[in-house]
């Protein structure tokens, strides 16, 4: 259940989160104020001149009744107002833009510091809804909302100040129903929020959902599942609506009764100047000021409630994003280590997702430029024992060293430059081939990458494109094959030339012509680095220096291939299982 709303800490930190500096933004709000606020002095002036020209001054506020006066006066407030709201919407932009610049920059670095491990738990569409419309709602609060909120609860303490100066027992009959008003708005506040969070909680649910539907579509359609899915998602809908009408329905009744009471002042206030009309000095006109000023309190009033609630809708999406700010960050050292070697070491490591246990006491080396590869049935853990090798999260127990180092002493971004990874999944970005392979080494030149695509096997089908190494790839980009677009990656990892290379079944989702390809590839690569590989079809790694057989979280094997055969344990029964279904050649 996500933490409830409170505008003012919401809007704290904000500001602290941003480490940008609120003077200029207060400085905005303090002429928007001021621009409200002069919005009564050309009601106090016709009340004045009122009271003068019908020969009943107020002692010591004698005004002149030259309309000539009263016409320059009026025209000096204009100037003034018009240049409290030029500076004050300019100051207020200004700060406002620096506090959110502030706090999506640290928000993004926050994003980008995360684990992998708890990155590729959340669903990206959530994610990227939070980064993009929740802070737009943030952006919405400084530039807009709170302004003109602070200036309409300004403008209204001043109007009923003013109002009282000039006669108190107006003010009071005008301002008794706001105490009663405050409360309807306190009900409707609460059944809001309470309404709001329910809501929140059915739409990340169901745009998860959407997500994921979008994304297997294919799978469904192919196994004619897209029916019930598409039921399932409606049904949502239908919730939803209700959900949203619902929250009209109950929001209103309170709002209304806000509106009611506040606006009820004026009817006491009607009823208090009939009283004391006989008994007031006021000449019969400056009723009409008095009155005029009235509403200049009801109507900011009405205007208060409506900021606060949208306020307070708006900081709904702080109180979500504090949720990523608050996401535990893997510790970082102060003074990383650099290791000693290439080699690779898992001492006594176990890991958990949730309290499942997924690995449990694994040891074992990796010597400087050999190959690894981990095999084991399905579940064994192979790719949970390689994300913990890249840092995507730290063990539980043990630790893993490279070169005698832990890696939470050499620290992400060393490990990041001491490791390349290829996945069974490519992901290209939206760009150019050029700039894709780029991506591993920012300050390459065309031809290191040009050489790096002739090593990993694609300079041939990259030339034969329209645009050549120029072709637009990734979303919304020219789709290529799984071959092509693992042996893509594979040249983005050859340009990276890092000494430590970790394959995660980079050849399973493939075709056999591709496969051999890659293979030939790889092998090439292998030479000089330290490689850990999980691989599934055993004949891929049958060269290995050393196979680790994984069997529910444990090292169940360690030997290469001719060694693991004799012994005839769980690879060997694994191997005779491949052989049968003719995996093996
Ligand atoms: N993100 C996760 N959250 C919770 N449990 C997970 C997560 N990833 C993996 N697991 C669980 O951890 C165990 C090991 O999974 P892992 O993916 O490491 O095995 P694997 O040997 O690579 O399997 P496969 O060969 O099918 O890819 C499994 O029981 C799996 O269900």
């Amino acid at each position: 259940m996500a933490e409830s709303v409170d505008v003012w800490r919401s809007l704290w930190r904000i500001v602290r989160r941003s480490g940008a500096s609120p003077r200029v933004f207060l400085a905005g709000l303090v002429l928007r104020v001021l621009e409200r606020c002069t919005e009564v002095l050309p009601y106090l002036l016709c009340f004045l001149w009122l009271l003068d020209v019908s020969q009943s001054p107020v002692s010591g506020w004698e005004w002149t009744g030259e309309p000539l006066w009263l016409g320059a006066a009026l025209l000096a407030i204009f100037l003034l107002q018009w240049s409290f709201a030029h500076h004050g919407q300019r100051l207020g932009f200004l700060g406002s833009y620096r506090i959110i610049g502030g706090y999506r920059e640290g928000l993004l670095d926050r994003v980008r510091a995360m684990p992998i491990g708890v990155l590729r738990t959340r669903r990206i569409g959530h994610l990227s809804d939070l980064l993009t419309d929740d802070i737009q709602r943030l952006e919405a609060i400084f530039t807009h909302v709170s302004a003109d909120f602070v200036a309409a609860l300004g403008l209204a303490l001043t109007s009923i100040l003013v109002l009282a100066w000039i006669d108190w027992r107006l003010a009071l009959a005008l301002a008794a129903m706001a105490p009663l008003a405050t409360v309807a708005l306190v009900l409707a506040r609460r059944m809001f929020e309470r309404a709001g969070l329910h809501k929140h909680a059915r739409v990340k649910e169901t745009s998860g959902t959407l997500v994921e539907f979008i994304g297997g579509l294919a799978t469904l359609r192919l196994f004619d599942r897209a029916g019930p899915w598409l039921e399932r998602l409606n049904a949502n809908f239908t919730e939803l609506s209700g959900l949203s009408l619902g929250i009209e329905k109950w929001g209103a009744g309170p709002v209304m009764l806000f509106r009611l009471l506040v606006e009820g002042g004026l009817i006491l206030l009607f009823l208090a100047g009939a009283w004391l009309a006989a008994a007031t000095p006021h000449a019969p006109l400056a009723w009409l000021a008095l009155f005029l000023l009235a509403y200049k309190f009801i109507g900011p009033m009405l205007e208060v409630a409506e900021y606060l609630l949208m306020l307070r809708s708006a900081c709904q999406s702080e109180v979500k994003l504090e949720e990523v700010w608050r996401a535990a960050l893997l510790p970082e050292p102060a003074r990383p280590v650099e290791p000693a070697g290439r080699s690779v070491r898992f001492d006594g490591v176990s890991f958990a997702y949730a309290g499942e246990p997924a690995l449990s006491e694994i040891s074992f080396e990796v010597p400087e430029r050999s190959v690894t590869a981990i095999v084991g049935p399905s579940g064994a853990g192979k790719s949970t024992l390689l994300h913990l090798l890249a840092r995507f999260q730290d063990p539980d127990r043990g630790a893993v060293r490279i070169g005698g180092a832990d890696l939470r002493e050499i620290g992400s971004d060393g490990l990041y430059r001491l490791i390349s990874m290829v996945f069974q999944q490519v992901q290209l970005f939206d760009g150019t081939i050029l700039e894709n392979i780029r991506a591993g080494r920012e300050d390459a030149s065309d031809e290191e990458i040009l050489s790096a695509c002739r090593a990993a096997d694609c300079h041939d089908f990259v030339s034969r494109l329209p645009d050549g190494y120029r072709t637009r790839v990734g979303e919304g980009g020219l789709s290529l094959s799984g071959g092509e677009r693992q042996r893509l990656s594979i040249a983005r990892a050859l340009l990276k030339d890092a000494p430590v290379l970790l394959l995660d079944e980079v050849t399973a989702a493939v075709d056999p012509e591709s496969q051999r390809a890659i293979q030939r590839t790889l092998s090439r690569l292998a030479v000089d680095r330290t490689v850990v590989m999980i691989a599934h079809r055993l004949s891929t790694v049958r060269n290995a220096d050393q196979i680790v057989v994984l069997r529910d979280g444990r090292v169940a094997e360690v030997g290469d291939h001719d060694q693991l055969l004799g012994r005839g344990g769980l690879y060997s029964e694994l191997w005779e299982a491949q052989v049968s279904l003719g995996q093996t050649a």
